[in-house]
């Protein structure tokens, strides 16, 4: 574990948050709370945002690095170190207030990305009516509170990344009809039940990135979506891994999909198709399975739907349950991701089967895709999701971005309707660096 201090002050943390509430008023004229993302500057910009909701962050009061399979909890120990000697004082006391750390982790143990915490300097946040601003500060003196009237106003708007250029990832779209083959033998052969197996694409843009344009377009386009951008790792997820708030605990399982068509009524047929695929609703039951699973050791009671939903995004529909639960304990957001984390949507059945033939005939190395990314605060609470149609910015070089998508592969699936798929599951990250 590694954490880095800009100011290499060994200060306690001094954070404070204040209610903008008075930015909602009719009338304000000051920065319009709606639009967290429009406060970002461009660089390092933090965000979990949906519907408008949500925080953003930046600055960087303190970084901490992880590495390996303890990369949950070395993570969280660091954090509770940084609120044991935290000054606090928070005057609006919702979750997302007080101290707040955004962090995304590897979808690997032994992968080379680790994972990372970021505490901001600058954190806004929103809910329903309710807006806050918190500074965190590692200095003996408190900066006075930005005003945002200021940030916002100061903040160049995102420049376009020009055109945009693709190359195939680290497995070419052929070769992986073979990778999705030898899965699907796999599970034929009895080796695992479900799989999910992922690929990527390079995108190079003529302008070095800034994220603030596809996070803008990732947050318009996909409003039910969580749009986050942490350490370079963006996208827009569908895909709730959970969320721990007050004692209540919520996870949105998604596995199950099929594309859209562009016409409503066909789209609806082909909802109707879905909510009856044999070969989606096995998908789907192994990815609730293991979170009901990963979940019942935590809580008193769980409340797992029968039957899931269609959820309707743009790009895709995709057979979708929101599982819930009282917890018995006060375990973290963050202990019950990891808990939690790899889920059957993102790697497979059983799991470390699953994981070990991922490493085996994937090809790639997934970084920071599909594994958790959200928020922690100061009381445990947190949402985390799953880092899904999302992409990745080069730290060297802001042009080059790798987008990813991945499928669950089951005893029926066929090779070419996965690859399809995969590339439905592209059009968000796509659509967004595009300038259409
Ligand atoms: C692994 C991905 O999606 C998962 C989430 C929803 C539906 C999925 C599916 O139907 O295969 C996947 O399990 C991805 O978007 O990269």
């Amino acid at each position: 574990m590694t954490s880095t201090m800009p100011d290499a002050v060994p200060h306690p943390l001094v954070v404070r948050t204040v209610a903008l509430d008075h930015l909602a008023r009719p009338g304000s004229t000051g920065p319009d709370p709606d639009d967290l993302l429009g406060l970002l500057p461009p660089d390092a910009p933090l965000a979990w945002v949906r519907r408008g909701d949500g925080i953003v962050g930046w600055g960087e009061a303190l970084r901490v690095e992880v590495s390996g399979r303890d990369r949950f909890a070395d993570a969280e120990q660091a954090w509770q170190e940084l609120l044991a000697h935290a000054i606090v004082r928070d005057e609006v006391d919702l979750p997302g207030t007080g101290p707040v750390a955004f962090a995304s982790f590897a979808f690997e143990e032994d992968s080379p990305a680790g994972g990372v915490l970021v505490v901001p300097r600058v954190v806004v946040g929103r809910r329903g009516a309710r807006s806050w601003l918190t500074t965190i500060d590692t200095g003996a003196t408190l900066r006075a509170t930005p005003d945002l009237a200021d940030v916002a106003a100061r903040q160049p708007e995102p420049v376009s990344p020009g055109a945009v250029s693709y190359a195939e990832g680290a497995v070419p779209s052929e070769d992986w009809l073979s990778v999705v083959e030898r899965g699907v033998a796999a599970i034929r052969a009895g080796e695992v039940e479900k799989v999910v197996l992922a690929r990527d694409v390079y995108a190079t843009t003529t302008e070095p990135l800034d994220v603030r344009w596809p996070l803008r377009r990732l947050a318009a386009r996909y409003p039910s979506c969580w749009t986050f951008s942490v350490d370079g790792l963006i996208g827009a997820t569908p895909e709730l891994l959970v969320r721990s708030e007050k004692g209540l605990v919520t996870s949105r399982v998604l596995a199950g999909t099929i594309r859209r068509t562009g016409d409503d009524d066909a789209d609806l047929a082909r909802a109707a198709t879905l909510a009856h695929s044999s070969k989606d609703l096995e998908e789907h039951e192994y990815a609730v399975s293991s979170v009901a699973d990963a979940l019942a050791p935590f809580c008193t009671s769980t409340n797992v739907p029968d039957v899931p939903f269609v959820l309707h995004l743009p790009n895709v529909l995709h057979l979708a349950s929101d599982v819930t639960g009282v917890l018995a304990a006060n375990p973290s957001s963050l202990a019950l991701a990891a808990a939690l984390h790899p889920t059957a949507a993102v790697c497979g059945t059983p799991t470390a089967a699953a994981a070990r033939l991922i490493s085996r005939i994937e090809g790639m190395e997934r970084g920071r895709y599909a594994g958790p990314v959200g928020w922690l605060g100061a009381d445990g609470d947190g949402e985390w999701g799953i880092a899904l149609r999302s992409a990745h910015v080069d730290p060297q070089d802001p042009r080059r971005v790798r987008l990813f998508a991945g499928c669950g592969i089951v005893a029926a699936s066929e090779p070419a309707a996965e690859l399809a798929e995969s590339e439905a599951k592209l059009v968000p990250m796509r659509d967004a660096l595009g300038t259409a």
